[in-house]
């Protein structure tokens, strides 16, 4: 297992994140347990910050879909990072996180009234505006509430990024934006210039996630400014704003090779340079929406191993107190990921093993093999890169609760998300009065 960001191994064979023992950790707020290694993730940022916005004219937006919460926002902010948030949801948490609501950049492909309400109200800084009915719907509002909204229009490349079917989205036929192939893009370019209550100020684009491959983004850059010529030849109107998305992929596994971030600030710029001296155009300015690159290494996850199965010759199971539930990539995408035993990482691993989720769905398998020292009941199994997409695409099936988070740093450790309970799980539960008990219910009793 490769180990990331602060992790190192201590003198008791132990793994320490944070300068803290991960087996204290698990003693104190038990397991599943998310830990977010505070200076890895601040690293990550001040990457992003350091290769864009120090060098060119650009904002770096953290896409809050791979992981938010208030303690996250206020590192984001602090950092001098803007915020792509997608869902009423996502505005919400950080509004109360105190996040500039100027800075955040609003996606998603079927906003409802009630979300652009609220980030009408709120001061959204750009709507990246995803199709026509909601042009339409946005000038409306904007209009009924004296405003005029600041827009991007996603733009669909049709670039083909090598990645997971389910995570690309810059292809024509994709549920996101409006694509230049079809006229669509040409087409919402000459309606919002022609609506009187939303600003557009250029264009977005977003190819796909999980990438390793710089040339795609390039690729993309080119198709846009290309595009972005078009629109003025055909209306007069000059982007001053170009979004390239996120998408740079990080090392969950043997043979991921993550690219430098650097190295992806520079073929994008190069790129639009190139483009925008062919084109006599000016450079605009650039944003990227870097998630998964800036959380994802920054997390790990700790279980417990519960049973521990062997059937001989076939495959040996170590059960884990979480699974899915946690971390529902390896159902949804085949995902891989590295494990270790946490509280033995100095001992060699002879056995290969599956880790098995604790729900009952026989894909709940958050690794098929997996090299570990022999496992017992009781032993810590930590799997890392687990800060991206993992709490975000959390669930409670099987009535499961969603585990803690932690946030460490110098060998202090933060509780930024607590566990949930029982009580959490029945909260918004209703019993109809036809249906009620006429004594009270005992619970130990009914157990
Ligand atoms: C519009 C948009 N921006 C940014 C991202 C973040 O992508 P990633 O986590 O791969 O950096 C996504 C998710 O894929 C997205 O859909
Ligand atoms: N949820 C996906 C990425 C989705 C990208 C969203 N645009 C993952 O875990 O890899």
């Amino acid at each position: 297992m490769k180990l990331h960001g602060t992790m190192r191994i201590n003198e008791s064979g132990h793994l320490t994140i944070g300068n803290c023992d991960t087996v204290d950790l698990v003693r104190e707020y038990s397991t599943p347990l998310y830990v977010l290694d505070e200076k890895y993730f601040r690293s990550n940022c001040r990457e992003y910050y350091r290769a864009f916005s120090d060098r060119f004219n650009s904002d770096v937006i953290y896409a809050s879909k791979t992981l938010l919460n208030t303690a996250v926002c206020r590192m984001i902010e602090e950092e001098g990072l803007c915020l792509d948030i997608v869902s009423g949801g996502e505005l919400y948490t950080a509004l109360k996180a105190g996040f500039p609501a100027s800075r955040m950049y609003f996606h998603g492909n079927n906003k409802t009234t009630d979300e652009l309400k609220l980030a009408l109200e709120a001061g959204v800084g750009r709507y990246i505006v995803d199709n026509l009915y909601e042009l339409e719907l946005l000038n409306n509002m904007a209009g009924k509430a004296n405003i005029t909204a600041d827009i991007l229009l996603r733009i669909t490349p049709g670039v083909e990024a090598h990645t997971h079917e389910y995570i690309k989205t810059g292809q024509i036929d994709s549920k996101f934006g409006l694509a230049i192939e079809t006229g669509q893009a040409m087409e919402g370019t000459k309606k919002a210039l022609n609506l009187a209550n939303v600003r557009l100020h250029g264009f977005h684009c977003h190819i796909g996630s999980q990438i390793f491959e710089l040339e795609s983004f390039a690729h993309a850059a080119n198709i846009m400014m290309s595009f972005i010529n078009n629109v003025r030849t055909e209306t007069a109107f000059t982007a001053a704003e170009l979004d390239l998305g996120g998408g740079l992929g990080i090392y969950y596994f043997e043979g991921d090779e993550p690219k430098p971030v650097k190295e992806l600030a520079d073929i994008i710029i190069n790129e639009v340079r190139k483009q925008a001296d062919e084109y006599c155009l000016p450079v605009p300015k650039i944003m990227v929406e870097p998630g998964r690159s800036i959380s994802g290494p920054a997390g790990i996850t700790l279980y417990t191993v519960g049973s521990v199965k062997d059937i001989p010759g076939i495959r040996k199971y170590v059960a884990v107190d979480g699974g899915m539930n946690d971390n529902p990539r390896p159902a949804l995408y085949q995902s891989r990921y590295e494990a270790a035993l946490a509280n033995k990482m100095n001992e060699k691993e002879t056995e290969l093993v599956s880790i098995a989720g604790k729900c009952c769905e026989s894909g709940d398998m958050l690794i098929k093999d997996t090299k570990l020292p022999p496992a017992e009941p009781g032993d810590v199994l930590v799997v890392t890169s687990t800060g991206a997409y993992n709490y975000a695409m959390s669930m409670n099936y099987n009535r499961i609760t969603r585990p803690a988070m932690i946030l460490v740093n110098e060998g202090a450790a933060e509780v930024i998300v607590q566990r949930e309970t029982f009580e959490d799980l029945i909260r918004n539960d209703l019993i109809p009065k036809h249906l009620q008990k006429k004594e009270a219910v005992n619970i130990a009793k009914a157990e």
